[in-house]
């Protein structure tokens, strides 16, 4: 479905700052799998979500989404995005219900309005936070948890293929980012839609998704297939740099 091919991605070519922050990335990410994306600061993660999202144009290389060259203006057709802050995924001043509405749109793959709005409550009420018992509630008043559910929901409403996670359990405390990360278990799963996750918590890593791909320096380090292997978060802190090791503690 996604296919990254031989990437390269130089940040301000041309001047003293010029940076190579992808050096030759590939990878197939295949319909409905969920893949974690782990890795050093500075080792590409972001830029790689990037050039998914057709934000960035790789210098060299290709990537394609269902045969398709991604193209930015198209994406939101296909994908939904949320992100590390949970003040960006919502909109404060509206309540949980009108931010919900805003968010529907008719889904890529052709869903009905009324059965986005029954899986969008469905969705809600299985996180356990309360968010759809007071629809009328401003969203500025909820916690950061309830927050990133109610934005992981509004992402799927319109019924993307892909999800992009951008670190969006990074500002949570332990059990919000359980509930979170079942919550996004759940939306692989029952709707079905492939998620890319990048996140620097090593215990993230071992329990969720099919597929670890490691990051270092610009490269794919490894492709851990965890459908075949269980992998430990212990082993993959050593796999990764020391700058990880020090995110992750
Ligand atoms: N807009 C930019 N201009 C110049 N350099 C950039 C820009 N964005 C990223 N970089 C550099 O490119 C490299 C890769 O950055 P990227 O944000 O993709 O890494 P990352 O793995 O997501 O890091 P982190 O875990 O810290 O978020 C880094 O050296 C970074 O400083």
């Amino acid at each position: 479905m996604i296919s990254v091919k031989n990437v390269e991605v130089v940040y301000n070519r041309g001047t003293l700052d010029e940076k190579t922050a992808l050096k030759g990335v590939s990878m197939k990410i295949l319909p409905g799998e969920f893949v974690i994306i782990v890795g050093s600061n500075g080792a590409g993660k972001s830029t790689l979500l990037k050039v998914i999202t057709g934000e960035i144009k790789p210098l060299r290389g290709s990537c394609e989404i269902m045969g398709s060259p991604v193209r930015a203006n198209q994406i939101f057709r296909k994908a939904s995005i949320v992100c590390q802050d949970p003040n960006t995924g919502v909109f404060p001043n509206l309540t949980i219900e009108e931010n919900l509405i805003l968010a529907r749109r008719k889904g890529s793959r052709g869903l009905t309005f009324g059965r986005i709005d029954k899986k969008s409550i469905e969705l809600l009420k299985s996180t356990k936070l309360g968010l759809e018992s007071d629809l009328k509630r401003k969203a500025s008043k909820l916690s950061g948890g309830q927050k990133q559910a109610l934005a992981l929901v509004m992402a799927v409403s319109s019924d993307p293929e892909l999800l992009l996670l951008d670190e969006h359990t990074a500002a949570l405390d332990p059990r919000s980012t359980e509930t979170i990360m079942e919550l996004t278990e759940r939306i692989n799963k029952e709707l079905g839609t492939t998620v890319v996750m990048i996140t620097h918590d090593m215990a993230i890593a071992e329990n969720y998704g099919e597929r670890v791909i490691v990051m270092e320096d610009g490269k794919v380090s490894a492709i851990i297939d965890k459908t075949t292997r269980k992998v430990a978060a212990s082993e993959l802190k050593a796999m990764i740099g020391t700058a990880a090791l020090l995110a992750a503690d």
